[in-house]
């Protein structure tokens, strides 16, 4: 399966994000919210510059997310069973997306602070 053309890439990279938006709640949860800040942003009238670090937040938080799933679904085939590292894998894993998630708040605060008429 390896050196793929690239339409073929592309499809399995696009299988991805169709099996994280019907299987993951929190992936669909993700996409919602950042509909919801693009919505903000427009409202609030902001700079390219503020545009242009909410869509690498996004982009990142939702990369984030993909990843996470990604881990817990190759986890849970090769473990199924409860294990301790299993748990810290998976926890390490919730932890980038909840600081990615963090930071997501305070960029909205702070460009709240700065558009908010
Ligand atoms: N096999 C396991 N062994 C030990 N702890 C586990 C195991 N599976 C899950 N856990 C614990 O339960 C938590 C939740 O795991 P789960 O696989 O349900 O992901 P989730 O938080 O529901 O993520 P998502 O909502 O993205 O599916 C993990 O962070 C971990 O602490």
């Amino acid at each position: 399966m390896k050196n793929q053309n690239f339409a073929n890439r592309l499809s399995f990279a696009l299988n991805g994000i169709k099996h994280a938006f019907k299987n993951e709640s929190s992936f669909r949860a993700q996409l919602l919210l950042a509909v919801i800040a693009i919505v903000y942003f427009y409202w609030l009238g902001v700079t390219m510059v503020w545009w242009t670090i909410l869509i690498m937040i996004i982009a990142l938080i939702l990369a984030m997310e993909l990843l996470n799933t990604s881990i817990e679904a190759l986890a849970d085939h090769l473990h199924p069973e409860v294990h301790p590292t299993i748990k810290i894998v998976k926890d390490l894993a919730a932890g980038a997306v909840l600081i990615l998630s963090v930071a997501a708040v305070i960029f909205a605060v702070l460009t709240s602070i700065n558009f908010w008429h």
